[in-house]
């Protein structure tokens, strides 16, 4: 059961610099204990946000409270929460074990508490060897998770991390998301998590928050985020879309009938995806996922049709990325499981149940 106090509750915040609102009247509760991430292109503003949890950048308004404790005005150094930063930030000349002390030092803790929780969090993050050695003599996914140690050893309301994986080669950024992942779990702690990187959002997080240019667009678990995007931006930025621009031309009852150029699309009204509902004679987007579309002709009544001829495939193991191009110009993207016997060049049909597309109001 979710504890009825959130870990952490933004009410209104607001940041400019200058004349930029990096930061528009954002609100957001994070419960105890979930992963949430801030997903977001670079400029967002979701540094901004984690960093003003922290207390490292101030916003101009709004509210911040940890475990239900109103912190908007405390010291950095008074925070009951940590971050953890994409360079690691270890001292140099203190020891792995040292390090992790170097918290709960602060805190007042008792020597041989200190030594306990050390070993405890070098168990954790599975590397109970290394309490002697110094920062310069581990690899960089050591130190990353060395740095989680350190941050985790106060016991803090909430874990902040910032880019943590940036710094690291695809295969070890991997590795770490993993890793990362279960120490979460293991430890049942809050975590907040700011990446750009759609992917790594996706597969670690219980929760995703996209943000755009200040605000929150959409705060979703990642699946609901990738099959029913709030907004455009979302659709385009999660994930890789096939947009269609279309307009309402009549509504009955759960349907909705769309002209997308000469065609006629019946689609059910839960489909629509966008907070606004649109209107008849209203311009809507439609997003379908490359995944979507099945090959051949279609076995049900209310499918969407499409055909076109295949271009270009590309072979990637466990799937074929196929480019189609249909007679009025539009390049679509087709993810299909391999084999696909189909040569370049060959006039295919392409299907999509019109359940398994999104509607958004506008374009
Ligand atoms: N101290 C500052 N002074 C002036 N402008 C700033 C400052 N800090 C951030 N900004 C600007 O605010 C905007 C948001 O920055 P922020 O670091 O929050 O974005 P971000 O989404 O985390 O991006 P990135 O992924 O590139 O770090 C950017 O345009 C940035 O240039």
């Amino acid at each position: 059961m979710t504890d009825p106090v959130p870990a952490i509750e933004l009410k209104n915040i607001c940041k400019a610099y200058g004349a930029l609102r990096v930061i528009d009247d954002v609100s957001l509760t994070i419960d105890r204990g979930v992963f949430i991430t801030l997903l977001g292109p670079s400029g967002c503003g979701k540094s901004t946000l984690l960093r003003s949890i922290v207390g490292l950048a101030e916003p101009d308004s709004g509210t911040i409270l940890v475990d239900g404790k109103d912190i908007t005005n405390a010291a950095a150094h008074n925070r009951p929460v940590k971050m953890v930063f994409q360079d690691y930030a270890l001292f140099p000349h203190m020891t792995v074990a040292q390090n992790i002390g170097f918290g709960c030092e602060m805190q007042g803790m008792e020597k041989s508490a200190i030594a306990r929780r050390s070993t405890e969090l070098l168990e954790l993050i599975r590397l109970p060897d290394i309490a002697n050695r110094y920062p310069d003599a581990l690899s960089g996914g050591q130190r990353q998770r060395v740095a989680l140690a350190r941050a985790l050893a106060p016991d803090p309301a909430a874990l902040l991390l910032d880019e943590p994986l940036g710094a690291l080669d695809l295969k070890l950024r991997q590795d770490m998301q993993r890793e990362l992942k279960a120490i979460q779990r293991r430890t049942g702690k809050t975590f907040v998590f700011v990446t750009h990187d759609q992917q790594e959002a996706m597969s670690m997080s219980d929760l995703v928050a996209v943000m755009n240019k200040g605000k929150i667009e959409q705060l979703d678990t990642p699946e609901n985020i990738y099959a029913n995007p709030a907004t455009l931006f979302i659709a385009d930025f999660v994930g890789a879309t096939n947009l269609f621009e279309a307009k309402v031309e009549a509504k009955d009852g759960d349907h909705l009938t769309l002209s997308v150029g000469d065609a006629r699309w019946r689609v059910p009204v839960a489909r629509v995806t966008s907070h606004r509902k649109p209107d008849a004679g209203e311009a809507v987007s439609v997003v379908i996922r490359p995944e979507a579309f099945d090959i051949g002709r279609s076995r049900r009544k209310d499918d969407i049709e499409l055909s076109g001829r295949l271009t270009d495939q590309t072979y990637l193991g466990d799937r074929v990325h196929l480019n189609v191009e249909t007679a009025d110009g539009r390049s679509l993207l087709v993810d299909a499981r391999p084999p696909v016997s189909i040569g370049e060049g060959a006039e295919i049909k392409l299907h999509c149940r019109a359940d398994n597309l999104a509607i958004i109001a506008g374009r």
